[in-house]
C-alpha cells in the first residue's frame, strides 16, 4: 500500500516500554478509509496499549504514529472530534438518561460538522442504531450490563467519527446484541467509510468483521492479513471426510478439489456425507500463537500483503 492513498492509520516501528519492560516491539501496520482491522492476541499481548497510543491516551516510547494525518500525542480538538473511542472500562454517568446524555455529548461535535459529515448523529437515529430505543428515557444506572455497553458504543460514535477505536466492544453482549453490533460495524464501514480498529477475544467475531486481522503476541505483530490469507498460509491442507458404503474416512490434502474429483471418479454414488474443512481462524490463531510462544515465529514476521506480492 503506498503511503498517502487514503491511509487513515499509519503506524511504524511503534515501541512502548513500561519501566524496564518492553511491551511493544516495532509494531508496524496501516489501515485505509472504510477498512475494519481486528487486533487479536493473548492477554497481555499489548492490544490495549496499542489502541490507547493511537487514541492519544498514552504516550509511546518510540516510533511513528499518524491517525488521520496527525500524531495522536499532539491531536487538537478538531482532530479529536473526528476520532471515536469505545473504552474497555465503562465511565459512570448513573443519573443521566440515555437520550439526555447523548444529546449533551453530541452538542460538543456540532462545531465540527462539515459539508460531507453532519455532526453529531441524530440522537434518536443513533439510539435506534445501537438498539436502545426502548430504553431511551431510562437512567444509565438502571441499564443492564449489555445495555451499558451498547451505550458505550453510542457515546463512541455520536460525533460520527472517521476513525473508530473499540476495545472489546462486545464483552457482555447477548447473541442478538452481538449480531446487531456486527451489522452496525458493517454499516459504519460500508456506508460511512469509517475506519475501524477493534480488539476482541472472540474469533468468530473477528472472522465476521475483519477486512484484515492483526495478531499481536508478546508485543509483536506475528501476522497481518485476511482470515483466508492467514488460514491458507498457516494450514495449506484441508481435511476431506466422507463415507463409502457406510464407513467413514478422513484425508488431509493440499489439493482438496482434485482429491474429491478423484474420489467420485473412483467410487461414484457410493460416496456420502462429503465435507471439506479448511483451518478455522481458531486453528490458525492457535498455531501462530503457539509457534510464537515456542520461539519459532521470529523470522516469519512480515505482512501477508508482502507475501502475496
Ligand atoms: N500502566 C502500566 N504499567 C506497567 N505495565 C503495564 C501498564 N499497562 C499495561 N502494562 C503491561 O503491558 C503489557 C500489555 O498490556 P495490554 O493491556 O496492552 O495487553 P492486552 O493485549 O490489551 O491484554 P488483555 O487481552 O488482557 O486486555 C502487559 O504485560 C501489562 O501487564
Amino acid at each position: 500500500m503506498a503511503v498517502g492513498q487514503g491511509v487513515v492509520l499509519d503506524v511504524e516501528k511503534l515501541r512502548m516500554r513500561y519501566g524496564t519492560t518492553d511491551v511493544l516491539h516495532d509494531v508496524t501496520f496501516q489501515a485505509r478509509h472504510g477498512e475494519v482491522l481486528v487486533l487479536l492476541g493473548p492477554n497481555g499481548a499489548g492490544k490495549t496499549t496499542t489502541i490507547e497510543i493511537l487514541e492519544g491516551f498514552r504516550m509511546r516510547s518510540a516510533g511513528r504514529v499518524e491517525v488521520l494525518g496527525a500524531d495522536p500525542a499532539h491531536g487538537d480538538e478538531a482532530w479529536r472530534a473526528r476520532v471515536g473511542v469505545v473504552l474497555q472500562s465503562w465511565r459512570d454517568h448513573g443519573k443521566w438518561r440515555v437520550r439526555e446524555l447523548l444529546d449533551y455529548l453530541g452538542a460538543f461535535y456540532a462545531p465540527y460538522s462539515t459539508d460531507r459529515i453532519q455532526r453529531p448523529w441524530d440522537t434518536d437515529e443513533l439510539i435506534e442504531a445501537v438498539g436502545l430505543t426502548e430504553r431511551a428515557n431510562a437512567r444509565m444506572k438502571d441499564l443492564s450490563g449489555g445495555q451499558r455497553r451498547r451505550m458505550d458504543v453510542a457515546i463512541g460514535i455520536v460525533g460520527r467519527p472517521e476513525v473508530l477505536f473499540l476495545d472489546e466492544p462486545t464483552a457482555g453482549f447477548d447473541p442478538q446484541a452481538r449480531r446487531e453490533f456486527h451489522d452496525l460495524v458493517h454499516r459504519l464501514a460500508d456506508d460511512h467509510r469509517t475506519t475501524i480498529l477493534l480488539t476482541t477475544h472472540d474469533l468468530d467475531e473477528a472472522e465476521k468483521l475483519a477486512d484484515r486481522i492483526l495478531i499481536l503476541a508478546g508485543g509483536r505483530i506475528i501476522a497481518d492479513g485476511t482470515a483466508d490469507e492467514l488460514s491458507r498460509r498457516i494450514a495449506g491442507e484441508a481435511e476431506v471426510s466422507w463415507t463409502n458404503d457406510g464407513q467413514r474416512f478422513v484425508h488431509a490434502t493440499a489439493e482438496s478439489t482434485k482429491f474429491v474429483h478423484g474420489l467420485f471418479k473412483q467410487y461414484g454414488e457410493a460416496i456420502g456425507d462429503l465435507e471439506v474443512r479448511r483451518a478455522s481462524l481458531e486453528d490458525t490463531y492457535m498455531t501462530l500463537v503457539r509457534r510464537f510462544e515456542s520461539g519459532q515465529v521470529e523470522s516469519e514476521v512480515h505482512t501477508l500483503e508482502e507475501v502475496g506480492r
